[in-house]
């Protein structure tokens, strides 16, 4: 199993860094277009392995693609972050060209991969990079779902005491505001999480689950890490293990949820053709609502994109 990853910044280093401690690729190509950098945390990388004890070799690259030739799997995570007081849409104008131009490098080195997006805004650089490499719907996903349910659910277990890997959890939607996270279907070791809370504290932590990623760009002046390449290195490792496991990711609906021609978070099952199926809950008129509030958000900024080209 070969693995790039291209962008060698924050999320890209650490999501290397995941893929090979956790031994899920044999091969991690880690690429940037600042000079070196990529070679110097690949290298930095390497040199971790007798100490953590792994053997994936991983490989820096200054814009060489073909360094990165027949990878299987291809995570992008080049692109500005923002900054405090920016919107994850207000991106759109730079890393819509940076999505685009990587894919095509992609597409020419890797025309086999499976294409995971970090870049944002998530949703419609997942779009971007879908029409730029005409793959199959099932090669090209965004990451988002598995970040926001992680929060959700670690907010959860600070809540109630418990440990972080009791809460099971499903959320929805477009990687921002308007996500939709839902507690019907959430559980504590198997408990419905609503026997557990009451409505206010679980409303509060919805809340602060929707606007998760900009409390960390408030406290660090810019967006988060740990937690973002690890998601991308859990995804890949789904598709690396053939694992079917059942995650959050965006993908473009063609009628699920009775939504068409719009990339939003679902259910599905990823293995190693990428999305092997989405999953259709039964959502009430509640939850319904929220996931066409969220529908209607996304495709705004994927006309912005339209017309950026
Ligand atoms: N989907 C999600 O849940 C999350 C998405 N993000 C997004 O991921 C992206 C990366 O975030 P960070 O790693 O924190 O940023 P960063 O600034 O640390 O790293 C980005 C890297 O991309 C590189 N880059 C720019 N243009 C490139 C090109 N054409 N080819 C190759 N590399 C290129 C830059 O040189 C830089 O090293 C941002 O857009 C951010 O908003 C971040 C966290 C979570
Ligand atoms: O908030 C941001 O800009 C980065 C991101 O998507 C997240 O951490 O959820």
């Amino acid at each position: 199993m070969k693995v790039t990853v291209v962008g060698a910044g924050n999320v890209g280093a650490t999501c290397a860094d995941v893929l090979a401690y956790r031994e899920i690729a044999n091969e991690v190509v880690l690429l940037d277009i600042k000079e070196g950098v990529a070679e110097g945390k690949a290298l930095d990388i390497w040199q971790k392995a007798p100490i953590n004890l792994y053997d994936t070799r991983t490989v820096g690259s200054t814009n060489d693609y073909a360094k990165t030739a027949g990878s299987d799997v291809v995570v992008i995570t080049s692109g500005l972050p923002r900054k405090p007081g920016m919107t994850r849409d207000d991106l759109i104008q730079t890393n819509a060209g940076i999505v685009k131009s990587v894919t095509e490098n992609v597409v020419k080195h890797s025309p086999d991969a499976i294409i995971i997006i970090v870049s944002n805004p998530l949703d419609v650089m997942t779009y971007q990079a879908h029409i730029t490499s005409k793959f199959p719907r099932t090669r090209v996903m965004g990451m988002a779902g598995i970040l926001d349910t992680a929060r959700y659910r670690a907010f959860l277990a600070e809540a109630l005491n418990v440990s972080p890997k009791d809460i099971q959890a499903v959320l929805m939607g477009g990687h921002g505001d308007t996500m939709v996270p839902l507690p019907r279907y959430t559980t504590v070791g198997g408990i419905p999480v609503t026997e557990l809370i009451g409505k206010e504290e679980l409303d509060a932590i919805i809340q602060r689950t929707k606007t998760g990623g900009g409390e960390l760009v408030k406290l660090m002046g810019t967006s988060a890490w740990y937690a973002p390449g690890s998601a991308a290195a859990q995804m890949v490792e789904a598709i690396a293990r053939d694992q079917r496991r059942v995650f959050p990711v965006c993908i473009k609906l063609e009628g699920e949820y009775g939504i068409k021609d719009c990339y939003l978070g679902v259910p599905v099952i990823l293995g190693k053709n990428g999305v092997e199926k989405v999953i259709e809950l039964d959502l009430n008129a509640e939850e319904m609502a929220l996931l066409k509030v969220s529908e209607g958000h996304v495709k705004e900024v994927m006309t912005v994109l339209d017309n950026l080209a």
